[in-house]
Formats: structure tokens, sequence, C-alpha cells
């Protein structure tokens, strides 16, 4: 990949990312066949498809160094929405507004969703098609090995603990729990692991926008160092190597659920995607021998349960030689048939009242309504540009105590350290 613009006025190059996993293909597939349809629809045009195969952070990189130059940048590009406000603010993506306005369908947006692309300038640099929530996935057939319910319902964090603890003693060779953790996963880490937890604690947040401060790491941000911390030490999670390695999202979803050798992961709401679309994993029977719980809140405080949503985007780079033409592609992908069929093949949660209400997506995904139920109580990252930086402190700092290097007070001591040279004087101390 890394083929340019250039100077063809008729050739689209749309760039995403490409799951390292050879045999995920479903987004590829997906692209293809809207490639098709366009390409039917607007003769002489071409869709150029430019998959970047690597780890989330080496993808966010490569399409960084892409839209820099007029020579290389897409003229489309699918972005984390965690990321679009640093690329805004690097001067990458280009606003969206005089299109937006022309397009009906954007009315459909629910409000979350146009948030997640709108810059502090007030204009929108993306379309985003999807969201998603996160909880607790179980392996049914483990927790009735080890004598646990069907039905687990966690009330707080010492629960979840406990059930992994129990799966430990009584099914020897399994992993009781995966949370996601340290620097190599990048934000699958960050979001799936610690701020599901931090999330659940309290007082403190990330960020805190009456104030437009960064909130230090107090009592809730060490506690979840602890969590994961103990995790580690008690042996409860995958070996410490694997952990850490950037693609263990595909060797939960791939394997470790699917072959029955993990009893409890801390997951989003997608992970379905792997085992329908006639691969990477099929497993007809996910539905069943799978549990899904929220993820409980530190001390079961209210609302007693916790999630975070993210979602991805289309983004026009600044630098794009055909953005018009383009933007006809972002329709072609948004054709409520079309975003109706990337809901359901990715399983997301919709962000459009209509493919929300679409017979097709709300039969299609079990476990649709309970990862919907959980919206209400959802949390979103801060939308500010230094915040990928941040993220990678927050890593920095789950690693520490993974490998046992660090307690969780002397992890977030560092982290408000780098916290302070990330964002300056815009911290503010935590409330506990
Ligand atoms: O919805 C499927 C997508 O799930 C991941 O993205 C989500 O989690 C990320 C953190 O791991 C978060 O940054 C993002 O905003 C979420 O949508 C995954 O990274 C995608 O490849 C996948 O398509």
């Amino acid at each position: 990949c890394g083929g340019g613009s250039g100077s063809d006025s008729d050739t689209i190059k749309v760039a995403y990312n490409r799951s390292t996993d050879n045999k995920i293909r479903f987004k590829d597939q997906y692209l293809e066949s809207v490639k098709e349809q366009f390409e039917k629809a607007h003769p002489g045009k071409q869709i150029q498809l430019l998959p970047i195969q690597a780890p989330d952070n080496d993808y966010a990189t490569k399409a960084q160094q892409m839209m820099r130059s007029p020579k290389t940048a897409p003229d489309l590009v699918y972005e984390d929405t965690f990321r679009i406000n640093s690329d805004i603010k690097a001067g990458y993506l280009r606003p969206l507004d005089r299109y937006l306005a022309k397009w009906s369908s954007w009315g459909r947006f629910v409000p979350t969703a146009k948030a997640a692309a709108k810059a502090d300038d007030g204009k929108t640099y993306g379309v985003p098609d999807g969201t998603d929530t996160r909880g607790l996935w179980f392996n049914k057939k483990i927790f009735k090995k080890a004598g646990l319910p069907a039905d687990w319902s966690p009330k707080n964090w010492a629960e979840v603990l406990d059930a992994a603890r129990t799966v430990k003693r009584k099914v020897p060779g399994v992993i009781p729990f995966n949370v996601y953790t340290g620097k190599a996963p990048g934000e699958a880490a960050v979001m799936q692991g610690f701020e599901m937890l931090l999330y659940g604690t309290g007082e403190d947040p990330l960020y805190d926008p009456s104030s437009k401060k960064w909130v230090e790491g107090g009592k809730g941000f060490t506690d979840s160092l602890d969590f994961i911390g103990e995790v580690f030490k008690e042996k409860l999670g995958p070996d410490v190597s694997d952990a850490l390695d950037p693609n263990v999202g595909t060797s939960v979803a791939t394997e470790w659920l699917p072959e029955g050798k993990l009893a409890i992961a801390l997951d989003g709401s997608w992970m379905s995607q792997n085992w329908i679309n006639n691969g990477p994993k099929e497993w007809p029977a996910w539905e069943k021998e799978l549990g899904r719980t929220p993820m409980p809140t530190q001390e079961g405080q209210a609302p007693g349960k916790v999630s975070m949503s993210g979602g991805w985007a289309w983004s026009i780079p600044e630098r794009a030689q055909n953005p018009d033409l383009a933007w006809e592609f972002v329709k072609t992908l948004q054709t409520r048939k079309n975003a109706v069929r990337w809901a359901v093949v990715d399983a997301q949660i919709a962000v459009r009242d209509d493919v929300a209400a679409d017979p097709k997506y709300l039969s299609s995904m079990p476990g649709i309504k309970f990862f919907t139920g959980l919206v209400k109580d959802t949390h979103y990252r801060p939308a500010q540009p230094v915040y990928p930086q941040v993220s990678s402190a927050i890593g920095e700092a789950m690693e520490s105590v993974t490998t046992g290097d660090s307690t969780g007070e002397r992890a977030a001591k560092a982290y408000n350290e780098q916290l302070k040279s990330v964002v300056g004087k815009a911290v503010r101390p935590a409330k506990e």
C-alpha cells in the first residue's frame, strides 16, 4: 500500500485498516462490494482500495504519514474517532460541512455520533459508521465446570475477581480472565481495559470538561491500576508475554474464546463479527456458549454498571486530490442498505435512526439488545487532540503494573508527571 493520490481525477484512493489476521477479511469484502456498486453507478470512475495491514497504532502512524503530502494522501481515510481530533489539529483532515448540509441522510445520525467527529471549531470532519459498547463475555461451559452460574451477574470488582479465582482453582488450564493491558495493544488496552475500570470508580474522570482540565490520577486511577496488577500477580490473566502482544485481541477473538481457553473477557460489543461472516472463526455455537453481563462499577455504586463507547468514521484528508468524488463514495457507503449491511457485518451499534429500526439489523445480531442497553450508561473518551498521547501514557502505566515493575500508586504518580508534560497546565488534582 502507500500509493498516493497522484493526479488521476477519476480514481479515489481509500485507505483503511486491514486486520493482521489473514483470515479476517470481512471489511475488505464489504468495501470491495461497495466499490463495485460505485463503479457501476459512476462509469469511468474507479475506487482504489488501500488496505493498511497493521496493528491499530501502526495503522494510525501509516495513515498520518500518507496524509502529510498531496503525493501520498488518500482521498478517503478510515479514522478511529479517538484520533480524529488530533488529526484535525495536525491539519490532516478537511471539514465536511458543505457536503453534509446538502445530504439529507445526515439528519438520521444520532447526536452522539455527530459529536464524535466534530472539532472545537464547530465543524464536522467525519461520517461515523457505527458505535460500540463494552462488557463482560463469559464461557458458560467453563462456568458450569467451575460451579459458577450461567446467569452470572457480578455486582462489583471483587465478584469479578472471585469468579476468576474460582475458575483458576476448579478448571486448570484455562485463562480465567482477560483484561487488555499495556502499550502494544494500544487503545484496546486503554479503553477496553483501564477506562472500563476507571469510569466505574467514582468522581474522577480522565478529563473535566467544565474546567477544561485533565484530572490527575487519584484514588480511582490507582485502584484501577491495582486491579490490573492483581489480575497478573495472581495469574488470573493470560501469560504476560501474550497480554502484551499487539495482536492479543485477535487471539482472544479467534482462539481463546471460541476454543474454550478463556473463561471471562472484558471486551467489545463487536466480538461476534469474528464468528459470523464465514470466518475468520466460524463459531455457530457462540450464542449458546457465551454469556454477557455488564461490567460492574468498583463497589457496585450507581448506576451499578459501566461501559465505554467509540466508533470509526470516514474522513476526507486535507490533501486529498479528489474530495468531491470521495464524498460521493461516502454517500454510497452510507446508503441505507449499505449502512445496515455494515452494521450487521461489523456487529456495530447503529448510529442512524433508520438503521437502528431496520428489521435486518434488529434480528441479525444476537446480543444487540444487551449491548444497545448499555448505551444509556456509557461514557465517551475526551474529544481532545491530546487524548492519544494521554492514552499512551495510560498504556505505560498499565504495562508497569502488569509486569510487576510498579504498584498502582507509583504508576499513577509517573502518569501524573507525564500528563503534565503532555497537557502543560491544563491539569487539576483528583477529588479523591
Ligand atoms: O467495531 C469494531 C471495531 O472495534 C474496534 O474499535 C473500537 O475499539 C477501539 C479500542 O479498541 C476504539 O478506539 C474504537 O473507537 C472502537 O470503535 C477496533 O479497533 C476496530 O478495528 C473494529 O473494526
